[in-house]
């Protein structure tokens, strides 16, 4: 566990970024979560620990409105997105989060760039401000010059660096990252996490990060452990 961050599952006061109430998840008969409650606040830095299998991924997948729970509630700003079919949550993820993924996911046939604006225009900026802001982002991450590789001809640290870029290039409310350095080298891992961190704070947008490293938990505000689908209270 993290030494820095304190621990905690307390919901923070104020308003909330990411409200999930009593969620319950099960993918066969076997229940994954069971009555997760987790309060994010606009600008915190959450992160999510705890043994591999006990549901991390799929509380961020909730999160995002990518799955939606087998009962209980998400709110994403406000946002009641449990209740809405799949366009109507596309359409608050688009707007409203950035999604890490362990190992990027980019579009293979797509270049960096167009990786990048491609979110931003999904957000809903026209092509040619979409395309600004993708340059913006991936020169603030260092990758301007390699903006028309496409990600299988550039390095892995790079790879993630672009994913993190895709991830705020929209101006998120809420960043959800799932182990976003588990498969770089030390020195590549650090980077992208003081990246992620330093964008997502510019940014004014909460994080929401599952990790098994330290080090990641220690940039985070707070520490929530999960432990078999539940709150580690
Ligand atoms: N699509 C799926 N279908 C069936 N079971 C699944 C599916 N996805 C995940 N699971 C199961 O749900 C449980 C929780 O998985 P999850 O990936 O959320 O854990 P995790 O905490 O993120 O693990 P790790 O730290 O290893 O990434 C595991 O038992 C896993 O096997």
């Amino acid at each position: 566990m993290a030494t820095l961050a304190p621990q905690g599952p307390a919901a923070p006061a104020g308003s909330t970024c990411l409200a999930v109430t009593d969620v319950h998840h099960q993918y066969t008969s076997e229940p994954v979560l069971r009555g997760i409650d987790l309060a994010v606040a606009p600008g915190e830095r959450v992160a999510l620990m705890g043994p591999s299998g006990c549901g991390k991924s799929t509380l961020l997948l909730v999160a995002a409105g990518i799955l939606v729970p087998t009962a209980g509630s998400v709110s994403v700003c406000g946002e009641l997105i449990s209740g809405l079919g799949s366009d109507e949550r596309a359409a608050v993820r688009r707007r409203r989060v950035g999604f890490v993924f362990q190992f990027g996911e980019l579009v293979a046939e797509l270049s960096l760039r167009d990786n990048v604006a491609l979110a931003a225009e999904l957000a809903g900026a026209p092509r040619r401000e979409a395309l600004r802001d993708a340059d913006g982002i991936l020169d603030r991450v260092g990758l301007l010059a390699l903006g028309r590789r496409k990600p299988g001809e550039v390095s892995g640290g790079q790879a993630q660096r672009s994913a993190v870029a895709r991830a705020l290039v929209h101006r998120p409310s809420l960043v959800l990252a799932d182990e976003p350095t588990g498969a770089l080298d030390r020195e590549n891992a650090a980077a992208v996490l003081d990246l992620m961190v330093e964008l997502v704070a510019e940014r004014d947008a909460a994080l929401l990060v599952a990790t098994h490293d330290d080090a990641t938990a220690d940039r985070c505000d707070r520490v929530v452990g999960i432990i078999d689908g539940a709150v580690d209270r």
